[in-house]
């Protein structure tokens, strides 16, 4: 399989030519994928609606955005779909990408063969969405992007060495060598727009979707990112784009137009055609005007346009040039009869032939196509991604690092030595809950928009097949966790040790492991949390819910709550993980207190935790019920992504 490039100016350099980037040879580090097939894209009477409203609980008042409509984009062409705002377009691309399934009808086919959901998967494997926002990790370089794509989509067959030259030649093409070592975040748009399409390059998909790819840059980045879709449209994959108001130039460099307007289509054919095309029509486009604004502005039903006639005419004329090819395609062959219903036969099986000779090669390429990482090494590269993101990102880490320590000495202060006396219990027994309510908040709202703000290239990476997403899952838990830990042992050692907690190496370990663990309970809650709440109720939520979570246990005995409030007494993981850190202190037959005053009414400390209600507590099982939390409300949010991901 080659790509070559001969007229495409990308970052102002024309690359070599005719540049060649052979994918297909077995010399050296060259990968040996397989050759890419040619696919024709079409679909029939594609409708799609959205629910808007209920009007009543069995019935759902909709919006039908797109109104059935038909098309077919072909292999080696580049394609616009073009239309005024709010006509449908990012909507049919959304639905051909397979990006929204829910709410449409009607048929997608690729080289004839209908997409269902069982081949969905299949058809997501040879095509690419690349969306209107750049979902790139800002922190990463350029080289370190492509390479960590390299490796979650060619797998540990493939090795490093043609990895890193598919990523070299990739750069090349795309005009970004000289930015291999720059973050992504100080690109320029069109950088990171071309970023965007060399990181899905590296599979070389047949088919790419892009949503408005000119949309944010400036003419010359639009004429480079157009020029170089029409370059990999040259060499046979079939490039579908929906577009806004491009300039003339822009324009004419597209091959095929699909013009959509109140979800319905007013033409298809030639960029070339459009003008003369609207003229028989009796809609003339004036003299210098750009032909795409005049679609717009035909589109509007400005002009006199008669958006009912233009559906028609748009649909008869897209009838008969099929027919008209099937005709054409079969007069090529001498041995055809005369009659037109032969030739029709003739051209459908002639149009079923190409197609399953396409087909064949479909099937070998998905079969040669290099098989995705083992679960262990996607995992192991997403981590590897994560930790380079966290490295890079030292001050967020390093102040959450220094808070803890500076809590840590504030707390440690204030209730300085308060845990070795008996006059000083009270006291002691607020740091305690102060320590459990710091460090179920550090955990829970440090992570509480980690999924608001990743769900996004989540999505985007999800939906083009980079990885599965329980590596995606441990990866990011394996960052954060071990990350916590650290923050809990920086408050705990100082904080026990100013505070006079005694020094036994059992009540030090029970106390780090029970506030430990709590904390990364409460981190567990903070994923699920941003997993299925918008960011605006879910910074509001979060703290309430720990608010509540933490007044039943603290100076408040079981017998003393509503029967109605009993229930969330005993699902608080905070309350469980502060009557055992509280356990650990004063628990395990705690010797008498030294008194410094003439009465200490807790100078022993089972009667402190008898008054507490804490004596009876077994802190066994409540660690294994805080441990069986937390491991709940991670499966429900890898089940809520998930969902999400997967209810298209
Ligand atoms: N979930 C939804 N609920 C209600 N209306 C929706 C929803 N999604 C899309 N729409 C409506 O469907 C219409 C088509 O939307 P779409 O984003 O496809 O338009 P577009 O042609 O891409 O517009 P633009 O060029 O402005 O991006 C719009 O009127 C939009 O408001």
């Amino acid at each position: 399989m080659s790509i070559t490039l001969t007229e495409t100016k990308v970052n102002g350099e024309t690359p070599k030519e005719p540049m060649e980037f052979f994918l297909g040879s077995a010399n050296n580090n060259k990968p040996n994928f397989p050759k890419r097939p040619e696919i024709d894209v079409s679909f029939r009477d594609v409708s799609y609606s959205v629910v808007t409203s209920w009007q009543s609980a069995l019935k759902p008042a909709k919006k039908t955005i797109l109104h059935g409509i038909s098309g077919e984009f072909r292999a080696g062409e580049l394609t616009a779909i073009m239309g005024p705002s709010g006509a449908g377009k990012s909507t049919l691309l959304n639905v051909l990408a397979g990006y929204k399934i829910k709410g449409s009808q009607g048929s997608v086919m690729y080289n004839g063969r209908l997409r269902t959901p069982e081949n969905m998967e299949h058809f997501l494997r040879l095509s690419c969405y690349i969306q209107q926002d750049d979902y790139l990790r800002p922190r990463l370089t350029v080289q370190e992007s492509m390479m960590i794509a390299a490796h979650l989509k060619l797998g540990i067959n493939v090795s490093y060495e043609q990895k890193m030259y598919q990523v070299i030649e990739l750069l090349e093409i795309l005009g970004l060598t000289n930015h291999a070592n720059t973050k992504t975040k100080c690109l320029s748009g069109g950088q990171k727009k071309r970023l965007s399409v060399a990181l899905e390059l590296i599979t070389n998909p047949p088919i790419i979707f892009l949503d408005e790819p000119t949309s944010g840059l400036d003419s010359t980045s639009c004429l480079q990112c157009v020029r170089l879709l029409k370059e990999l449209s040259r060499q046979g994959r079939t490039i579908i784009c929906t577009i806004h108001q491009p300039t003339a130039l822009l324009f004419e460099k597209f091959d095929h137009l699909y013009g959509v307007a109140n979800g319905e289509c007013i033409y298809q054919g030639s960029t070339k055609d459009l003008v003369t095309y609207f003229s028989k029509l009796d809609l003339r486009c004036p003299p210098y005007h750009n032909p795409a604004d005049f679609l717009i502005d035909v589109g509007m039903g400005e002009y006199g346009a008669d958006h009912r006639a233009l559906v028609q005419s748009a649909s008869s004329q897209y009838r008969s040039e099929r027919a008209d090819e099937i005709i054409t395609s079969q007069d090529d062959d001498p041995s055809t009869s005369h009659t037109k219903k032969r030739k029709e036969k003739g051209l459908r099986m002639t149009v079923l032939r190409k197609h399953q000779q396409k087909t064949t090669d479909v099937l070998e390429f998905c079969k040669k196509q290099p098989s995705p990482p083992p679960l262990w090494a996607q995992t192991y590269r997403l981590l590897c991604r994560n930790i380079i993101t966290l490295r890079r990102n030292t001050v967020q880490f390093g102040l959450r690092m220094l808070a803890h320590l500076f809590i840590s000495f504030v707390f440690g202060y204030l209730y300085y030595d308060a845990g070795s006396k008996a006059d000083s219990v009270l006291g002691n027994y607020v740091f305690l809950y102060g320590t459990t309510l710091f460090l179920v908040y550090t955990g829970h709202m440090a992570v509480l928009l980690s999924f608001p703000l990743e769900m996004g290239v989540l999505k985007h990476e999800y939906i083009n097949r980079w990885y599965s997403l329980g590596p995606y899952m441990i990866a990011t838990i394996l960052v954060e966790l071990p990350f916590q830990v650290l923050c809990c042992l920086i408050y705990n050692v100082p904080a026990y040790y100013c505070t006079g907690q005694p020094l036994e190496l059992h009540r030090f370990i029970s106390f780090v492991v029970y506030s430990t663990v709590t904390s990364l309970t409460a981190q567990s809650v903070g994923f699920l949390y941003g997993a299925i709440l918008p960011i605006t109720i879910a910074v509001f939520l979060g703290p309430v819910t720990i608010v509540l979570m933490s007044v039943f246990g603290f100076a408040i005995r079981l017998k003393d709550i509503p029967f109605y409030f009993v229930w969330m007494h005993h699902f608080s993981f905070v309350r469980a993980g502060f009557q055992s850190l509280v356990f650990s202190i004063y628990g395990y037959d705690r010797e008498q207190l030294p008194c410094e005053t003439k009465y200490c009414h807790f100078k022993y400390p089972v009667k402190f935790l008898t008054e507490m209600d804490f004596a009876e507590i077994d802190p066994i099982p409540q660690l294994v019920y805080i441990c069986v939390f937390c491991f709940c409300v991670y499966f429900l949010t890898a089940f809520v992504i998930w969902r999400r991901l997967n209810c298209r």
